[in-house]
């Protein structure tokens, strides 16, 4: 049963919040001035506390550092006075959940207390499932604690992972979560994104090169797989690695050894592979594209990352964390969330997943400016067209692509080139739509910045404008 401290001088108050804790079954106790909460805070556990601001013996933010350090560290949902503009700031930046204005009716308290019930029992849930430090992973639905459940299992060995999942899923935080809980901790974590790399840059950057090894080859260098030794290597987007590179790749794995491009000497590495993808290696696999002997050695163990979309509230817990994040990060003054704002984002398909979420906060922390609570005004205006598929372009348009690419030359292209000629398309069209903006593009397409610019560098296409 979950327990509530209710600390109120106003017997009213306190009789209006008893009544809705103990309707949810929670048991809850009283205190009216700060020494006798004080008292009650340290002789018993709780789970929430009720913070009114204004008591009769002092001011209630002087108890707020004892109550945040609390061994069962409770949610905190501050009382503001009546009028108090200050009252998101006040609480957000003293370390409280939420906070109410007097004066409120049944309907202003009641979401945030569910929502603090909510979030406290997803908290202790997982606290009993996973001892894990978990990186910067934020969720506590299901899906995602199974994932983390993964995770350790990973953890605990030094088998090959492969982590699929939609882009933006998070499939690099998962793989530091795994290197993180692992004996390897303590060596390097080095990632390489294959599908941000020319065929024939991909090999010498894994690998390394002798000085004079081809064309501009000046000077000799270390591969990234001796970078990782001892550590833990990942692969994004290993199904874009070309077969030659998968061959050599394998008998590094196979064999614990090293070759650089030009160099005749076998060097001993001691690596653990950490492989990700969203697209399907089985298929590629029977279609001759991916190595069916590597993917074996690569997938001992998989990590399958369910999309934004799928993961029930994890949604609030993101936007809440990332806001706070944000806020400190640019040094804005705390916001309040408004619930239509909540109620918005969580209403949209987010195909770019949780870096799309992200890219949309960022915007709508800037659009706000000075205003003290997020509402959907402040997203961009695409987002606050719940319930149209917006990001998709239009089927007709999407066959007609397809087709221009299909015909080009008269000849039916390689996959390889038919994926890169699509990509290359892509891209030409989302810097039109997003009228040479980074952030618009960004936002758009659920790609980071840096690797939009790694791709369009890939494509040799314009970048963006100086915003
Ligand atoms: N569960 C999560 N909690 C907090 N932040 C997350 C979570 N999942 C993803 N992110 C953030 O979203 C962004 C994208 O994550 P990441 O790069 O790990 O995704 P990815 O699946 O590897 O994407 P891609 O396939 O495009 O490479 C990062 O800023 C990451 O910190």
């Amino acid at each position: 049963m979950m327990r509530v401290l209710i600390i109120d001088d106003d017997p009213e108050i306190c009789l209006f919040f008893e009544t809705i804790f103990e309707k949810t079954g929670c048991e809850t106790v009283t205190a009216k001035r700060i020494n006798e909460a004080k008292k009650l805070s340290t002789s018993s556990n709780y789970d929430i506390v009720l913070l009114d601001l204004e008591l009769p013996d002092g001011n209630g933010l002087d108890i707020m550092p004892d109550l945040v350090n609390l061994p069962s560290s409770p949610e905190i949902i501050i009382i503001t006075g009546t009028g108090d503009a200050r009252g998101a700031e006040i609480a957000f930046k003293n370390g409280a959940w939420d906070f109410v204005q007097k004066p409120f009716c049944y309907d202003d308290v009641y979401l945030p207390i569910q929502r603090a019930l909510h979030y406290r029992k997803e908290k202790i849930a997982s606290q009993q499932f996973i001892s894990l430090k978990r990186a910067k992973i934020i969720g506590e639905s299901p899906v995602l604690r199974q994932c983390l459940d993964e995770v350790g299992k990973a953890a605990s060995t030094d088998a090959g992972v492969l982590i699929t999942g939609e882009t933006g899923t998070g499939k690099e935080l998962f793989a530091r979560a795994v290197h993180e809980n692992s004996k390897r901790a303590d060596r390097p974590f080095v990632a390489v994104d294959c599908g941000a790399l020319t065929e024939s840059l991909i090999e010498s950057t894994l690998f390394g090169h002798e000085k004079g090894a081809f064309t501009g080859a000046a000077s000799k260098q270390t591969g990234l797989i001796l970078e990782a030794d001892g550590g833990t290597l990942m692969l994004d987007e290993i199904g874009d690695m070309p077969l030659s590179v998968q061959k050599k790749l394998l008998r590094t794995l196979q064999e614990k050894t090293v070759r650089s491009v030009g160099g005749n000497k076998e060097i001993h590495v001691d690596i653990r592979l950490i492989s990700a993808t969203n697209l399907d290696l089985e298929k590629m696999v029977k279609n001759n594209q991916f190595r069916e002997d590597l993917f074996y050695r690569i997938h001992a163990m998989r990590i399958n990352l369910p999309p934004l979309r799928e993961r029930g509230t994890d949604i609030d817990d993101i936007i809440i964390k990332k806001i706070h994040e944000l806020s400190v990060h640019y040094n804005v003054r705390a916001k309040g969330i408004s619930n239509e704002f909540f109620e918005t984002l969580r209403q949209n398909p987010w195909p770019g997943n949780v870096r799309q979420l992200i890219n949309v906060l960022e915007y709508a922390l800037a659009s706000a400016g000075s205003d003290p609570t997020l509402v959907p005004k402040h997203l961009p205006p695409e987002y606050r067209l719940v319930g149209i598929d917006f990001d998709m372009p239009e089927e007709n348009d999407t066959t007609q692509m397809i087709d221009d690419v299909l015909n080009v030359n008269g000849d039916f292209p390689r996959l390889n080139v038919f994926r890169q000629t699509l990509e290359k398309k892509y891209l030409e069209k989302l810097l039109e739509k997003a009228d040479g903006n980074r952030k618009t593009a960004s936002s758009l397409s659920g790609i980071s910045q840096s690797r939009l610019y790694t791709l369009l560098g890939k494509y040799n296409l314009p970048g963006f404008g100086s915003q």
